[in-house]
């Protein structure tokens, strides 16, 4: 099967002061080219903690993570950032848009060390179409409500066509109406793009979205 993503005996202890608190207990995961993976799993359970180390932003005590079989945290770290900007896309529950900016240049932002600034802006105005605020671009984040921000935050995500998205509670600051029609959005451009998507979330009916949900349970994975 083509994997995109492994990840082989994952670690990951927080320390806090003189205690340590296992939360990843030897993790391994593949997800394939075009799957849409669901982690779920009950609070403090880790979830986020795995995104972040699948997403090459947080690096494991043991274990490896590689994409498209380069190992992600063998990288120095600038070649790592900028690894991630050209192959991953993020979506998190409070959307990280850039206040100082417009929502073109927040959406072109992580292309402008790949492209000029100008080819740039062009796709993100497409993409921004594509998630519907064509009417809204010139405007700033905190003019837009929570959906349409996240919106934003889809469409800055794909505008390096990654190999990976990783969603943390993409919906969880939305009310269950606006959190659909987000997802709609994220679905139907991950779809048309055959992007592979790994989301976290703690509703069983986003997960069901997903072509394949797990959970994290005791710092394991489990069906
Ligand atoms: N930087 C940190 N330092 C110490 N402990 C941390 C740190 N980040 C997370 N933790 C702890 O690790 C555990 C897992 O946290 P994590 O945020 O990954 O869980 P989660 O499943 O995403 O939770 P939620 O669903 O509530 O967002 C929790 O007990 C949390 O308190």
């Amino acid at each position: 099967m083509d994997n995109v993503l492994v990840a082989e005996q994952i670690d990951r202890t927080y320390r806090i002061g003189k205690t340590s608190l296992n939360v990843l207990n030897k993790v391994s995961l593949n997800v394939a080219a075009g799957e849409m993976l669901a982690i779920m799993g009950q609070s403090g359970s880790g979830k986020s903690t795995l995104l972040h180390v699948l997403g090459g932003l947080d690096r494991p005590k043991s274990g490896t993570v590689s994409f498209r079989g380069q190992n992600v945290y063998s990288m120095p770290a600038r070649k790592l950032a900028q690894f991630r900007a050209e192959n991953v896309g993020y979506v998190f529950q409070s959307f990280h848009l850039l206040p100082e900016l417009d929502i073109v240049e927040n959406v072109a932002l992580p292309a402008m060390s790949i492209q000029p600034a100008r080819e740039a802006k062009i796709r993100a105005r497409e993409l921004l179409e594509e998630v519907g605020l064509g009417e809204r671009i010139g405007h700033r984040p905190q003019e837009l409500s929570g959906g349409e921000q996240q919106r934003v935050a889809i469409a800055r995500a794909l505008i390096n066509e990654p190999d990976i998205i990783f969603a943390d509670e993409p919906t969880g600051n939305l009310d269950s109406t606006t959190g659909e029609k987000v997802l709609n959005y994220l679905f139907q451009l991950l779809g048309t793009r055959r992007h592979t998507l790994v989301l976290v979330t703690h509703s069983q009916e986003v997960a069901s979205r997903c072509s394949r949900e797990l959970f994290l349970k005791d710092g394991v994975l489990v069906q």
